[in-house]
């Protein structure tokens, strides 16, 4: 089994994404969950960038001595004894030199022939080599280079002294397949290659960072560069996380593994994205909040009977706890009634089926049912009476203009079985439910108290409705729940006079024994 070495750049390319600035409290903090999560190599900034940069390398080539730390340089004297001004402190002072071998690069941006490149390339790594221990060198936009330019520079910088050689995909261009050819026709035809390590930097402007990652590993590479999160300049960086977790889980085919502790790993991402700002998708890879999610019937049913149904990553395997199933319009029987349980319910066949449809209709308004407003719909088959004849609400409207008069029409099923429908109207909406109300119900209701309040928060909140009546010369309370806040009044008042009839419907039982 090959040992691929992580060289971690979230502190440097990472920071490049737009927008993110870390201050070097965050730095060393992310540094230090890096050296937890056991990477091989934190590139901990640019120390010619600023003072800032240079300072925060220092502090972390000083504190981090799990891993090692480096830090990037152009390939000039200034750069260079900036990084060693650094760096000199950590145990094996480590240097990353690049300079662009395209010509697209050459030509437009560097303003050198191939010959200038050459020398500044063998120039700088000899004089970093005089201070560092290891000089990794990058040929920028390495895939968009003549391949044999790139040969011969990749042999003249291990000779002047280059102890790791990186082929980086600067701008994301290349296929799988192209860059896995690229390391074979390197090793290939470099003479001196074996004395150097190879590794592989890839960015995602395609989508095909991770691929190409996994392609260089299979063609030879002895290190991967990446982000925590895939952050990183323009569409940003390959996500270790990926492939860390792809090479475990697929080690039948890849034969190689990281030395990343991946139980750390989704710790790791939380903090990255705390700190930067940058959230993580959902549906991210390995680290998104959706990865061990699972939402529809058939998919929650299979993971209850055997995780493997549905999941090639075991959430423990990354550090998260467990999966989740979550409740929503695609979910199905298996997944409530698991849930129903766990939250301390226990209802009848009839009360579940109850419940599973008022969850299904709550779920067709609303993205994701949240255990607040599941407690509020068990609540209330929970203390519904058995057994007792009610009345059922089955339909309600309500007519609000601010110069109209509020008007209710209200059907419900009584007590008989038999379909009502009335109207009325009262001075506000919820007036008008309740004078409806009472003209469906036998005897006279009278509301002493009203309270209404959401379950959860966000605009799709549920409304919880609290109501105290006397109804047929009985005091009661009632209930009621729904999407709607004229809905939820409605029921309460309904639950309250079916409470009542509950009561003695229970006592009629007992007189008739
Ligand atoms: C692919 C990558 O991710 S490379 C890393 C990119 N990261 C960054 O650029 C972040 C930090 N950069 C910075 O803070 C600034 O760009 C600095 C401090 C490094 C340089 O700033 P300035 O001196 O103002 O130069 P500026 O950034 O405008 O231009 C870059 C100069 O470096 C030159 N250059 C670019 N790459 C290299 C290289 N590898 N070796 C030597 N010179 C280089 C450019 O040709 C240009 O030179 P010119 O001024 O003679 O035209
Ligand atoms: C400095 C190099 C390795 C780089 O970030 C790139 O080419 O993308």
């Amino acid at each position: 089994m090959a040992k691929i070495d992580v060289f971690d750049t979230t502190l440097r390319d990472g920071e490049q994404s737009a927008g993110v600035n870390l201050n070097l409290l965050e730095k060393m903090e992310i540094a230090y969950q890096l050296e937890r999560l056991n990477v091989d190599i934190i590139e901990a900034g640019f120390p010619a960038a600023s003072n800032g940069d240079l300072q925060s390398v220092k502090r972390i080539a000083e504190a981090v001595k799990g891993s090692s730390v480096t830090g990037l340089s152009r390939a000039n004297q200034n750069d260079i004894d900036a990084a060693w001004e650094a760096l000199k402190g950590s145990v094996e002072p480590r240097i990353h030199i690049f300079l662009a071998t395209s010509p697209i690069h050459m030509t437009y941006k560097l303003k050198m022939t191939t010959d200038q490149v050459l020398e500044t390339a063998v120039e700088s790594v000899k004089y970093a080599s005089e201070k560092f221990t290891h000089v990794q060198w990058s040929a920028e936009d390495a895939c968009r280079s003549d391949k044999h330019f790139l040969v011969k520079i990749i042999k003249e910088v291990i000779d002047a002294g280059a102890t790791v050689i990186n082929l980086p995909d600067t701008v994301g261009y290349m296929s799988p397949e192209e860059y896995g050819a690229l390391f074979r026709f390197i090793k290939e035809n470099v003479p001196n290659i074996n004395r150097v390590k190879l590794s592989a930097h890839c960015h995602n402007d395609l989508g095909m960072a991770t691929s190409n990652t996994l392609k260089a590993i299979e063609n030879g590479a002895d290190q991967v560069e990446g982000t925590i999160n895939a952050i990183g300049e323009r569409a940003g960086n390959t996500g270790l996380e990926e492939i860390a977790v792809a090479l475990h889980i697929r080690e039948d085919i890849y034969r190689a593994k990281t030395g990343l502790k991946l139980d750390e790993l989704k710790r790791t991402s939380n903090l990255v994205s705390k700190l930067t700002g940058m959230s993580v998708p959902g549906n991210k890879a390995v680290v998104g909040n959706n990865a061990f999610a699972h939402e529809s019937g058939i998919h929650q049913d299979g993971v209850l009977k055997e995780k493997t149904t549905y999941e090639i990553i075991s959430p423990e395997l990354i550090g998260v706890q467990t999966n989740r199933l979550v409740l929503g319009k695609h979910s199905g029987r298996h997944a409530f009634r698991m849930r129903v349980k766990e939250m301390g319910f226990e209802l009848t066949d009839q009360k579940l089926n109850d419940a599973f449809k008022m969850f299904k209709d709550l779920a067709d308004k609303k993205k994701e049912i949240s255990d607040e407003d599941l407690f509020a719909i068990l609540m209330e088959k929970q203390t519904e009476a058995d057994g007792t004849p009610i009345y059922e609400l089955k339909s309600l409207q309500v007519q609000y203009g601010m110069d109209n008069i509020p008007t209710a029409t209200i059907a419900v099923v009584n007590p008989e079985g038999v379909y009502q429908q009335e109207a009325a109207t009262g001075f506000g909406s919820v007036e008008a439910i309740y004078n409806t109300i009472e003209k469906l119900v036998e005897d006279s209701v009278v509301l002493l108290d009203y309270k209404i309040h959401s379950v959860g928060g966000g605009r799709d909140a549920l409304a919880e409705v609290y109501v105290q009546v006397t109804y047929n010369d009985h005091q009661s309370s009632g209930r009621g729940t729904a999407q709607d806040v004229l809905e939820a009044s409605a029921r309460a008042y309904l639950d309250a006079v079916n409470r009542v009839r509950s009561v003695h419907h229970r006592e009629k039982q007992k007189v008739t024994v």
